[in-house]
């Protein structure tokens, strides 16, 4: 979907981002990560399309790119709604469904009253809510995220974070970030700006556990939360998420099968 290869770049002849790489191929969330002024935002914008890169090249698979900017845009002389149906109205997505996704998205992060208010009057958090709602009304699919927390009341951070949990797996959802949570939550990868390095916390962190049974009836294993099951015989190999086995272990025991085995298995 969208690819950097070896970019850097300049600004007032300051070297801010050198030598980057990053490729994002299918449906998956990456925090960017660093540390103030390490470039971030810069990255980001770049991959918007927003900067050019001095060296390098960026390649996009898609047009349909919703960038949110760290700090909504100053000065604007519309209404909230009328913003937000303005800038919808560039896709190619009909009345109705705009009107129907408006109404989901303003109510999930409660702005109804404010719909009217002029821009310039909303709250920080209201005017990030609209940049976040104009980005999500494009149906993106590549989703640019610059600090997207920021100004959010609690409760809209998590139902933010639920939504993005929700999307990462249909489209690709870049952000800058600062906060755990987000990473925790969300991050498939993480990049890190200074070093260039991409890591996979989850696929490397993440521990799994094996659990061998015994079973009389395979469908005892329907409900079962495990990754990955083997069957021999009578016998089965679960794979299960370390911090949900012992739950596993209580309903496997519940569902009468005989625990022949548990193992720790790191996944590689
Ligand atoms: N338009 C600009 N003009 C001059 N310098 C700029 C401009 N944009 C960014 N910079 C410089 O580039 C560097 C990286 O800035 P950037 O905003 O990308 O950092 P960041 O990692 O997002 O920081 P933060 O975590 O504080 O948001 C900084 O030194 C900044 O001063």
């Amino acid at each position: 979907m969208i690819e950097v290869l070896n970019i850097s770049k300049k600004i007032d002849r300051k070297l801010v981002l050198e030598n980057l790489s990053f490729t994002c191929t299918s449906p998956s969330a990456t925090a960017v990560c660093g540390t103030n002024g390490s470039g971030k935002s810069t990255f980001l914008k770049m991959l918007a399309g927003i900067y050019e890169p001095t060296k390098g090249k960026v390649t996009r698979g898609t047009k349909k790119i919703g960038y949110v900017p760290e700090h909504f845009p100053e000065n604007l002389r519309f209404r909230l709604k009328e913003y937000l149906l303005l800038t919808a109205s560039f896709q190619d997505i009909s009345k109705k469904e705009i009107e129907a996704e408006l109404s989901e998205y303003t109510s999930l992060f409660g702005i109804e009253p404010f719909l009217h208010t002029p821009l310039k009057q909303c709250s920080k958090g209201t005017k990030q809510k609209a940049g976040l709602i104009q980005a999500l009304l494009m149906k993106p699919e590549i989703l640019l995220l610059d600090e997207p927390l920021t100004g959010l009341d609690t409760a809209s951070q998590h139902k933010l974070i639920q939504l993005l949990e929700k999307l990462k797996k249909e489209i690709c959802i870049i952000f800058t970030t600062h906060e755990d949570i987000m990473i925790e939550k969300l991050a498939d990868h993480i990049l890190y700006v200074e070093t260039g390095e991409v890591i996979c916390p989850k696929e490397r962190t993440k521990e799994e556990r094996l659990i061998k049974v015994k079973f009389n009836n395979k469908e005892t294993f329907k409900q079962v939360d495990a990754f990955h099951i083997e069957y021999e015989g009578d016998t089965a190999l679960l794979t299960v998420d370390k911090d949900r086995s012992d739950q596993i272990l209580m309903d496997l025991l519940h569902k009468e099968c005989s625990v022949l085995e548990v193992r720790e298995k790191r996944r590689q």
